[in-house]
């Protein structure tokens, strides 16, 4: 998806808004700083203050439950031409510290599901609870990285995009917020990068300070949407590395979304294949066997070449193919088809 172009509605840090709006190759709608704001939190909603390990909601989700539920959800998107159905009644757990991979070709509604998890798409039909409440709008709770570059505000420094958010949701005070800022941004290895502005960064820091901000937020869920598809192949391997190592570290829940097989069966625990448009789940496999190591296994290669069947094979009978959740270390071996 796009990540809403914005400037600074007021003379705030004008510093590279010119500069950034002479170099930009496509015409940008203007947002103000507010509007942004809410796009990247909902001011309504508290932000949790513990780190994001211990921020797990076990006092809201039941112990077996899951932390977000996708219940028969469609949605449509309506133009004056015509109503295109992006997905169909998919229906998806997600359990708390999961990595969840939502694996799909493109245009099969991936990152329209993603944003209804969100809160920025409405569902046409179905529900999305997340700690069995709905989800009626964006929130704190729910925080996204997205594969753009420039998600991140250019006027802002590094460390100010980090405490953005923070101090948005006014749940922090400056100081709390600069804080988590400078700690997020040691996680992703930036600390040195803090007072510089984004133009000034690759496109692997500039995602990393993505990383970073979101984090900081302490969410329940946090959102990747093809974080690493714009990076050279040598960077997103190093991301992918990185994010499963902060992961290990703060154990957050995951929902990440790819077309690439073999970043979903290293990224994920569990994989959740679409079918091509309108997205139907199709089948959903356990990963807990692979990693950054298994590349080139023949486990690794017999996996991928079952998924690649699962994506494009024309056999959709019936309901979809689902794995036990458990994670066990093992491949995924049997499938039992789903009403
Ligand atoms: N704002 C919109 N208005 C109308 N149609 C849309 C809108 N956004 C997406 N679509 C359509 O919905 C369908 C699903 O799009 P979506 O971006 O969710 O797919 P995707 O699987 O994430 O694709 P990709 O991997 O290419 O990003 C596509 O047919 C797309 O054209």
């Amino acid at each position: 998806m796009r990540w809403p172009h914005v400037f600074a509605q007021d003379g705030d840090v004008a510093l590279s808004r010119g500069s950034w709006l002479r170099s930009a190759a496509e015409p940008y709608a203007s947002l103000a700083e507010a509007e942004l704001a809410d796009r990247l939190v909902s001011r309504a909603h508290p932000v949790p203050s513990a780190a994001p390990s211990q921020a797990l909601p076990s006092h809201a989700v039941q112990a077996g439950a899951a932390l977000l539920e996708v219940d028969q959800v469609s949605i449509d998107y309506v133009t004056e031409e015509r109503v295109l159905r992006a997905t169909h009644q998919v229906s998806l757990q997600v359990h708390a510290a999961e990595r969840f991979v939502l694996l799909g070709a493109s245009g099969c509604g991936k990152s329209t599901l993603l944003k209804a998890m969100a809160g920025f798409v409405p569902v046409s039909e179905g529900e999305i609870r997340l700690g069995g409440s709905p989800v009626q709008g964006p929130g704190p709770d729910r925080v996204m990285v997205f594969q753009e570059f420039d998600q991140l505000p250019p006027w802002k420094t590094v460390r100010e995009n980090v405490m953005f958010p923070l101090l948005a949701s006014r749940r922090t005070s400056k100081a709390e917020a600069r804080e988590r800022a400078d700690l997020y941004l040691d996680k992703v290895g930036l600390s040195r990068f803090a007072d510089v502005h984004p133009h000034q960064l690759s496109g692997g820091m500039k995602q990393r300070v993505a990383i970073a901000r979101a984090l900081a937020m302490h969410p329940q869920v946090l959102l990747m949407d093809e974080p690493f598809a714009a990076l050279d192949a040598l960077t997103r391997r190093r991301m992918q590395e990185e994010l499963l190592a902060l992961w290990d570290e703060l154990r957050f829940t995951l929902v990440f979304v790819t077309h690439s097989i073999e970043e979903a069966l290293v990224v994920g625990s569990r994989v959740a294949i679409l079918s091509p448009h309108p997205g139907r789940l199709r089948a959903e496999i356990n990963a807990h066997a692979f990693g950054l190591a298994s590349g080139g296994s023949a486990e690794f290669e017999a996996a991928h070449q079952r998924i690649h069947r699962l994506l494009f094979d024309e056999d959709r009978a019936g309901g979809p193919l689902v794995e036990s959740t458990s994670s066990s270390n093992q491949p995924p071996q049997a499938l039992r088809r789903v009403a």
